[in-house]
């Protein structure tokens, strides 16, 4: 694992911190974001919920998750421990912070100028979390049951992401077992973030994270109370995703989006702070391992849909992101550059 360790920490989501075109606002909705009950993958309706996942992937790039089995005990701990993390003294949380995106455990604070004055409007802690007992003794120690409580969540919630992505290969007629190999001994990795409120607008989009997609295969999202946006491929409409207890969400990721050949895009999401309160989230990312190359799946280049997408690692993506802020000179994400034109 060493040399995963010297190359470690990159939150595998966060660019762009400037909007592109196809990024553009048109109207918040609340309307129906896709829900699945995936208790139907175990049984004979599994292919109906094989189905119905390909449907959400392929027409959105996200979805809610309904009977995921996650006990609720789990996700409210999880989230309750994520809260205290961010309340700890700052002294505390300041041993660990760090600009180097290589650092198996790293927090920082994103500042925004807001009318002449530097305020924060998020603070995140990232890090490994797979396999646990590489990396849980270097996560923070206080407060004194967050290795506990996100050792938990972290463990159950890469079950769940397993589970996902062989209905996700099933769905794209890649079969149950395609990549598991490769998903099994992939990385996972907790993203943590608290965003203070905001006392100008409700939603304020000055204060939260802008458009992005994530640098992973597929992330579950686990938020405390709404801000989680996401934009509708087709409509160009913004949604809002409404929080119900214990509902998680599932974005397709760049890497998902290559191995589809395009076929599943990339969930373009943003979150908008809250007026009155903060508002915490967990994204849990999952990937290949670090020099793993992600392809198109043969399968799925045809003389009609020929193959889209150059071949890439994560460590190509922490090569372009060390010498990008998240988008390149020419203004283009990781997955732009990936395009095959
Ligand atoms: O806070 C959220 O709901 C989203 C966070 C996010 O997009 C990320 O960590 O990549
Ligand atoms: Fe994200």
């Amino acid at each position: 694992m060493a040399s995963l360790q010297s190359f470690c920490l990159v939150h595998l989501s966060h660019s762009p911190s400037k909007i592109t075109p196809r990024h553009s606002t048109i109207r918040i909705t609340l309307s129906a974001v896709p829900v699945i009950d995936i208790s139907g993958l175990q049984g004979p309706s599994r292919s109906s919920t094989v189905n119905d996942i390909g449907k959400a992937c392929r027409e959105k790039g996200y979805f809610q998750v309904a009977n995921h089995n996650i006990a609720p005990s789990t996700l409210h701990g999880a989230l309750d421990v994520a809260s205290a993390f961010f309340d700890v003294a700052t002294e505390e949380k300041l041993k660990l912070l760090s600009d180097d995106i290589t650092m198996p455990v790293r927090f920082n604070m994103i500042r925004e100028n807001d009318m002449g004055q530097e305020k924060i409007k998020r603070l995140f802690l990232k890090h490994y979390a797979h396999p646990l007992k590489e990396w849980i003794h270097m996560w923070p120690s206080e407060p004194k049951e967050y290795r506990k409580k996100i050792g938990t969540y972290s463990v159950e919630v890469r079950k769940l992401a397993l589970q996902l992505m062989e209905a996700i290969m099933e769905s794209l007629g890649l079969g149950r077992g395609y990549l598991k190999n490769q998903m099994h001994d992939g990385l996972q990795v907790m993203a943590l973030n608290a965003y203070p409120p905001c006392k100008h607008t409700n939603p304020c989009p000055l204060f939260g994270i802008a458009p992005h997609s994530d640098y992973s295969l597929i992330t579950v999202l686990l938020q405390s109370s709404p801000g989680l946006e996401e934009l509708d491929p087709k409509t160009k409409i913004w949604e809002l995703l409404l929080h119900s207890h214990g509902s998680l969400f599932v974005h397709v990721g760049n890497y998902l989006e290559v191995i589809s050949n395009g076929l599943y895009k990339s969930a373009i999401h943003k979150v908008s702070a809250n007026r009155d309160s903060s508002r915490v989230s967990i994204a849990s990312l999952h990937s290949f391992s670090i020099d793993e190359q992600v392809c198109v799946a043969d399968k799925l280049v045809t003389e009609c849909t020929p193959k889209g997408y150059k071949e890439s690692s994560l460590r190509d993506f922490l090569r372009f992101l060390s010498f990008n802020q998240g988008l390149n000179s020419q203004g283009y994400a990781y997955i732009d550059t990936l395009k095959i034109k």
